[in-house]
């Protein structure tokens, strides 16, 4: 059994409450209100400005070479994959790159960045590969589940079919399967069962933090 699969068992209600959020629910069914798309994807901007340092972090944690590419090559997806995806995309919603630098940070925002960071500066290279397991393994699942199908007359449709066709795409799924092997390969390393526990916690908020993620996107809804 992979780590991943071992903690999302132990963690399976906290999972699933990310996982089969409503806002993903609403974004797979087409009903999403777009403005809670919008709210969600300014602040996913800011989030990944915080998650490419804390793949960074990674190279700086990490004890070989070997680790430091995959950080590297982790770094690489966010900075010049999905990040491109944002400003894509919100050109499209009319949201100019500008005011994506410009936007304040929510609350959400703030907690689920900065215990990701934490985790990783307190902790070792496990600690934070656990704390970064839930955004990238989340998304990747998700994608997978909906694979870029959404009902088509919505305002959202179109954005949440790209969405969701980026997340299910074979890079993205096959850069979820490396970060899986990745924390494989660290947890043979470093994982005894005296420090699972530690671990389980730091799964379990980072899974209840991406939740808080998704429902910030509800919020000033008119
Ligand atoms: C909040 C959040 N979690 C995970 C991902 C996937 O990288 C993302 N873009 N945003």
């Amino acid at each position: 059994m992979s780590v991943f699969d071992r903690l999302k068992t132990d963690c399976a209600s906290e999972w699933a409450a990310y996982v089969d959020h409503d806002f993903v629910r609403g974004m797979a069914d087409g009903s999403l209100p777009l403005d809670a798309f919008r709210t969600y994807l300014k602040q996913d901007y800011l989030f990944l400005i915080h998650f490419s340092r804390a793949y960074a972090l990674a190279i700086y944690k990490s004890q070989t070479l070997g680790d430091m590419r995959r950080g590297m090559a982790g770094l690489k997806t966010i900075l010049e994959g999905e990040m491109e995806l944002h400003v894509e995309l919100c050109a499209k919603w009319g949201i100019a790159r500008k005011e994506l630098e410009t936007v304040a940070e929510e609350s959400e925002t703030l907690a689920y960045t900065r215990f990701v960071l934490e985790s990783g500066l307190r902790g070792d290279l496990l600690d934070l590969q656990v704390a970064l397991a839930p955004c990238i393994l989340g998304y990747g699942e998700i994608g997978a589940r909906h694979r870029g199908v959404v009902p088509e007359g919505t305002d959202g449709a179109p954005a949440y079919a790209r969405w969701f066709a980026e997340y299910a795409s074979d890079d993205y799924q096959n850069a979820a399967r490396d970060f899986c092997d990745w924390m494989d390969q660290t947890a043979s390393a470093y994982l005894t069962e005296a420090r699972y526990p530690v671990l389980r916690r730091i799964f379990s908020e980072a899974s209840r933090l991406e939740a808080d993620f998704w429902q910030m996107g509800f919020k000033n809804l008119g």
